[in-house]
């Protein structure tokens, strides 16, 4: 129901127009000052405000910036004096939605509310279908930021998209956002994996065939470029196309029809061409592995998705999603998250992406059916030693000369005084992280922007390992 609310002081004129929306079936409330109606409008969402511009505490037309600017603002209709023309131009230059004259004119003002409620309505629509469904897409970091809204961009629009990025960071994922987000949701979003099609199927598979055209076509079948019709095709590993193919293809999209094998009669289909590729196409293109004209077609835009190992600040939520959904899907209860079990799943490299995130938690929740909090130690020891690995990589980069710290621990092991291994590897790893972050501040001259791009890490996971080591910018 909608709520309206009358800033007027007459109390006559606040009760006959609060007697009248209530008649309409609109919820009225009435204030008699700015103060109050500034007060109620903090605390509640109104539709439509009816505000009179000769008010005890100031000017309803000055006020009027105030009332637009807020969230989800209403729409403000201003009640003016008689022969007040400059009072309503300007009213409506400062973003009011109307005015109507005093004595008021019940039939007038109803009229107008009714317009303003109408626009509302459709402005509030129009807004709803810009809000993004993530379609499962997780992620805070400014990366997946701009994926997402480059995805936004491609769902309003019905151009061919190019999704571009390493195995596992989530190619048909977005692929998937950007048909449900599209005018084209309530149709087919259908899937083609090049790499899965043999050369002598690809053909039938994408343009089908009929009855008789090779010898296993016991009937007409309709390929998958037709079953895409009104809707979205996806064409996973695009580089994969075989040249002949992409011949073909091309005039596809440049004329919407084909001829299935076997087949005298051309057959139309609208749809939306989505493509993803792990691989360079440029230079496929520079090695006459792929069609110019074809990229050109298919990547009227185009969007990378970053690697994991270049948003490692998302890991820790993608951790949290992934956990409870295995868990639910296993049907046990929640796991708790030790700190170290985390930091070595954000310290690793991820080469397979989310995918590979995704069977690690997998793996470590079946090992650890009846186990409620996840250790370290639980982490499946290839990931665990290639963290070490890569930690001690850093170790190696920065090798200790005698007068740097961490140059003791490598003489106390020349000098036999041997620590126990863990003990060794501990100290050695301490001191070497603060060596590196020490060199980094040093060499940034504490910029923080120039370290998260040195170190390939994050702001926090930076500021946390400089705030550990008690460490300051040397002058
Ligand atoms: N940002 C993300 N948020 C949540 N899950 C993600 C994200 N990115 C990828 N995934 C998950 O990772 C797995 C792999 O994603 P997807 O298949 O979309 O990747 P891809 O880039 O198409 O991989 P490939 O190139 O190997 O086909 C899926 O389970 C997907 O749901």
């Amino acid at each position: 129901m909608p709520h309206i609310l009358i800033v007027d002081d007459e109390p006559m004129v606040a009760m006959l127009l609060s007697e009248t929306v209530s008649q309409e079936g609109w919820l009225p409330v009435c204030v008699h000052t700015l103060a109050d109606a500034r007060e109620i409008i903090g605390a509640q969402s109104f539709d439509v405000v009816l505000l009179d511009i000769q008010l005890p505490d100031g000017s309803g037309l000055d006020a009027l910036s105030f009332f637009v600017g807020v969230t989800a603002a209403p729409e403000v209709l201003i009640m003016t004096g008689y022969g007040h023309p400059d009072a309503a131009g300007l009213a409506l230059e400062h973003g009011a939605w109307d005015y109507v004259e005093k004595p008021i004119n019940i039939k007038k003002i109803i009229l107008s509310i009714r317009r303003a409620l109408e626009f509302r309505q459709a402005k509030m629509a129009g807004k709803k279908r810009h809000i993004l469904k993530r379609n499962g897409i997780v992620g805070a970091s400014q990366a997946i930021g701009e994926c997402l809204e480059q995805m936004a961009e491609a769902a309003d629009g019905d151009h061919s998209v190019l999704l571009s990025g390493e195995t596992g960071t989530g190619k048909e994922l977005f692929a998937r956002a950007i048909h449900l987000n599209s005018q084209r949701a309530e149709s087919n979003f259908v899937v083609v994996d090049c790499t899965a099609l043999s050369e002598t199927l690809i053909e039938s598979s994408l343009f089908g065939h009929v009855k008789g055209a090779f010898t296993d076509a016991g009937r007409d079948r309709d390929g998958l470029i037709k079953l895409a019709h009104r809707g979205t095709l996806f064409l996973d590993e695009i580089g994969e196309l075989p040249l002949e193919i992409q011949k073909k293809f091309l005039r596809v999209l440049e004329e919407k029809k084909f001829r299935p094998v076997g087949s005298t009669t051309e057959v139309k289909s609208d749809f939306r061409l989505i493509s993803a590729t792990n691989r360079n196409l440029d230079e496929m293109v520079t090695s006459g592995d792929f069609r110019n004209d074809l990229l050109y077609r298919v990547k009227a835009q185009k969007i990378v998705l970053p690697p994991l190992r270049n948003r490692r600040e998302d890991i820790p939520e993608l951790v949290s999603h992934y956990l409870s959904r295995i868990c639910r899907r296993m049907d046990i209860e929640p796991k708790t998250v030790h700190p170290e079990f985390l930091q070595c799943l954000c310290d690793y490299e991820w080469p397979g992406n989310v995918r590979e995130l995704v069977n690690v938690l997998d793996q470590v929740v079946c090992s650890t059916r009846a186990i409620p909090a996840l250790f370290h130690k639980h982490l499946p020891l290839e990931i665990r030693s290639a963290v070490i690995r890569r930690q001690a990589g850093v170790a190696g980069a920065s090798a200790p000369s005698s007068s740097e710290p961490g140059a003791e621990l490598f003489t106390a092991l020349k000098d036999q005084k041997m620590l126990t291994w863990q003990d060794f590897r501990k100290q050695v790893l301490e001191t070497v992280e603060k060596t590196y972050f020490e060199r980094l501040l040093a060499t940034t001259d504490g910029d923080i922007g120039q370290m998260v791009k040195i170190a390939d890490m994050s702001k926090s996971r930076i500021y946390g390992l400089i705030s550990k080591h008690d460490l300051t910018v040397k002058k």
